[in-house]
């Protein structure tokens, strides 16, 4: 593994599963790996557990770390190459992740989309900037388009719940009160369909289709009652539209996730990534309730990065 930023970058999934299970179960048990490094943490955007969890896995794992809140610590960065730096930015990207990796053996950026620029953001432009000028192993903590440590965790908690062989993974698009970005259902479209013991479904409103590049084999429902039936696993999430980019299309509030739309599933448990808007989103009762695995969910966030750690760091 040489950077972590898509489901492809996991190589064979499996066997990152299985390692991600065996750190779980013995946290403190590769400290040799990361004795004498630094874990370098850079964001553009706000985080809890991103932040927090992928501190934590440093420190499980034997290593130090840092965090930088990109333009509030730092100085104001220049993203534009060839620009005449003579306004409001006091150092170019390139210095700045230059200079950063060399303080860290691994560098871990969250830089969120536009959602204005389709063209920028799903070019990954600023992503590809990093990867460009870092001297480091880069690991996105959310980019413009994908958010794989959370889909790795998630995929963690799936296959550490199961109860059969092959479930039913179901996601759906929640209401919300803004626009926000398409990166964690991408991410949850990229790992899931391409799971092989899992059915998966994606139910939303039309308007709201993720890119083909995420969805790729997996079978779409505009019909959000009829998806969820038989579901084994609901992992909800808003996002904005992509093909009107962007955009809030509309918030039809049955789309909310309530006792009555979990009781169409076959006993799913319940996934989100968190942040969520209780009662905009997600009802507090199917939040709270015994099937919900949002806690679980978010402590594997720290396995999720001290697996992926471990590989790039071993
Ligand atoms: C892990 C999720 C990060 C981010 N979530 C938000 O920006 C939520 C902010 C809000 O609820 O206003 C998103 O949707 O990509
Ligand atoms: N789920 C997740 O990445 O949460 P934060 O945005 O708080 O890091």
């Amino acid at each position: 593994m040489k950077k972590f930023t898509s489901f492809a970058d996991a190589g064979d999934y499996k066997a990152l599963l299985q390692q991600a299970l065996e750190i779980k179960a013995n946290p403190y048990g590769y400290q040799h790996i990361g004795r004498n490094k630094t874990v370098g943490l850079i964001f553009f955007n706000p985080s809890l557990r991103t932040r927090l969890s992928s501190v934590k896995a440093a420190y499980n794992l034997g290593a130090q770390a840092w965090v930088l809140n990109a333009g509030a610590d730092s100085w104001t960065l220049e993203m534009a190459d060839g620009a005449v730096m003579n306004g409001g930015t006091q150092e170019h990207i390139k210095d700045a992740i230059a200079v950063m990796s060399q303080y860290c053996d691994v560098l871990g950026v969250r830089t969120f989309p536009t959602l204005k620029d389709k063209a920028e953001d799903y070019g990954e432009v600023v992503f590809n900037k990093i990867l460009q000028y870092a001297t480091v192993p880069v690991i996105s903590l959310e980019s413009a388009t994908l958010h794989p440590l959370q889909s790795f965790a998630d995929l963690i908690t799936v296959a550490e719940t199961k109860q059969k062989e092959r479930v039913k993974v179901v996601l759906t698009w929640a209401p919300h009160v803004r626009a926000l970005p398409q990166c964690v259902p991408n991410s949850f479209c990229d790992w899931f369909s391409e799971i092989d013991w899992v059915d998966f479904v994606i139910t939303h409103p039309e308007g709201y289709e993720l890119d083909p590049k995420f969805t790729k084999g997996a079978r779409i429902e505009y019909d959000q009652k009829k998806a969820l039936e038989g579901a084994d696993y609901v992992q909800a999430k808003n996002w904005s539209s992509y093909l009107d980019y962007g955009q809030v299309l509309g918030n039809d509030p049955t789309w909310m996730l309530t006792p009555e739309h979990m009781a169409l599933t076959d006993g799913a448990k319940f996934l989100h990534c968190l942040p969520v808007r209780r009662n905009v989103e997600v009802s507090d009762a199917v939040l709270d309730a015994p099937g919900s695995l949002i806690i679980q969910e978010a402590g594997n966030r720290t396995i999720s990065m001290q697996t992926v750690l471990h590989e790039l760091l071993k």
